[in-house]
């Protein structure tokens, strides 16, 4: 349920600087925040939590509409290392609404003391963003990650696996002066149809990204959906996405992935599915192949389809591979370093209103530390890989957010 309270809230300050106030406002007291820009959406949305302790979660969050409201942020693996949040909507504010902020009862019978934090803030107030307590990984060398698709490969020719989406890590210094919130607002302008998003906890450390991949989403007409997203090629100049040819290698990473979801449905005994694809995508400068899948779940008896297909879809083979236990072992014996909240989930669940929800993959994306960036990249190999191209695709997909280290 959002139960969310909408309060006039005029402050004389222009839109940018109210949000740069509300971020420095849960952070100098230690708090988690999330902002996130929907794909193709014009403005932001901002979600903080009072309770700290609150924002621990363990299970994947329940969708139904009368669950929580707040924002998810969930790990490739949940670990003591790398907790599983979920942080309760105390405070809502929507760019596109600045006029006005929603506020949770917590926050409602606080809010003199908030209000009057917010006005004792200094006119360029610190941002002290969290820092993840986990040490920096250690950045593969070519040599090592094309040691590592090798592996993946004879996994794969040993009958292993069918496929595994190898990953690796880099470190890259911050341009003098970086601004973590222009920052966001450069993803927002490049990518128009990503999920844009912001997350900074304690425990996790802050985190930037601009995904094309939905996990699981349920609009206001009740219609659930998710993707099977994989293959990729790099958008050439003069190459018309409608008439991409796609590799054999692209066809069967991609219909792993959509197999695999198909599963999930037969796993619920739900035969009332809609599938449409693979079509291909644009995604920053590259192609993918996209499958979308739909439920009407007004026209199904399973009310928690949501909740559901979400414990049973992450992570996909988009991020880990099939078979799923297989796979995700030879990652923990064979990948070498900690994949943290890359290639988990993230996303608004029954926010701004309770019923709708928007999960994503956190794909494209980077952890920020306070004089460098630590950015992600993964590819999906499968029995036709080659070390030297599964390289080059990780750098093309590094370069999505690395845009704007530049
Ligand atoms: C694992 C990533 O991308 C996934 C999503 C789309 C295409 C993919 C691929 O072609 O390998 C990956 O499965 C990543 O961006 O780090």
């Amino acid at each position: 349920m959002s139960g969310l309270q909408r309060i006039a809230w005029t402050p004389a300050l222009p839109v940018g600087t109210r949000l740069r106030h509300l971020v420095a406002l849960a952070l100098t007291s230690g708090r988690p925040v999330a902002l996130w820009r929907l794909p193709g959406a014009a403005h932001a949305r901002l979600c903080l939590s009072l309770k700290v302790d609150a924002a621990y979660a363990g299970l994947p969050p329940a969708l139904e509409p009368t669950a929580p409201a707040g924002f998810a942020f969930f790990p490739f693996h949940d670990s003591d290392h790398n907790p599983p949040f979920f942080f309760p909507a105390d405070l809502f504010f929507d760019l596109a609404q600045p006029d006005e902020i929603q506020v949770s009862a917590a926050a409602a019978a606080r809010l003199p003391e908030l209000r009057q934090r917010f006005a004792n803030l200094p006119a360029t107030p610190d941002l002290p963003w969290h820092v993840s307590p986990q040490p920096a990984p250690e950045p593969a060398t070519r040599a090592t990650y094309e040691a590592l698709v090798t592996a993946g490969v004879a996994a794969i020719e040993a009958g292993t696996v069918r496929k595994v989406v190898s990953s690796r890590a880099v470190r890259q210094p911050l341009p003098a002066g970086f601004d973590v919130l222009a920052a966001f607002d450069d993803l927002q302008t490049r990518y128009p149809n990503a999920f844009v998003s912001l997350v900074s906890a304690p425990g996790a450390g802050t985190w930037l990204g601009a995904t094309p991949e939905v996990l699981a989403e349920i609009d206001e007409d009740r219609v659930f959906r998710t993707m099977a997203l994989a293959g990729t090629q790099p958008l050439l100049p003069g190459l018309i996405p409608a008439t991409a040819k796609w590799a054999q290698k692209d066809i069967e990473e991609h219909a792993l992935v959509a197999r695999y979801i198909v599963n999930c449905f037969k796993q619920l005994r739900l035969r009332e599915y809609d599938e449409r694809g693979p079509r291909t995508i644009v995604a920053g400068q590259m192609l993918h192949l996209r499958t979308d899948f739909a439920v009407h779940l007004t026209q199904v008896p399973f009310p928690t389809l949501g909740t559901d297909m979400l414990r049973l879809l992450h992570p996909t083979p988009a991020v880990g591979g099939v078979p799923r236990q297989p796979a995700l072992d030879f990652l923990r014996t064979h990948e070498g370093y900690d994949r943290a909240y890359y290639a988990g989930f993230l996303g608004p669940v029954n926010l701004p209103a309770s019923g709708v929800t928007q999960l994503f993959v956190n794909l494209r994306c980077l952890q920020l530390r306070p004089q460098e960036a630590i950015l992600y990249a993964g590819t999906g190999l499968t029995i036709d890989s080659d070390p030297a191209r599964e390289w080059q695709e990780t750098e093309l997909k590094l370069r999505t957010v690395g845009a704007i280290l530049q």
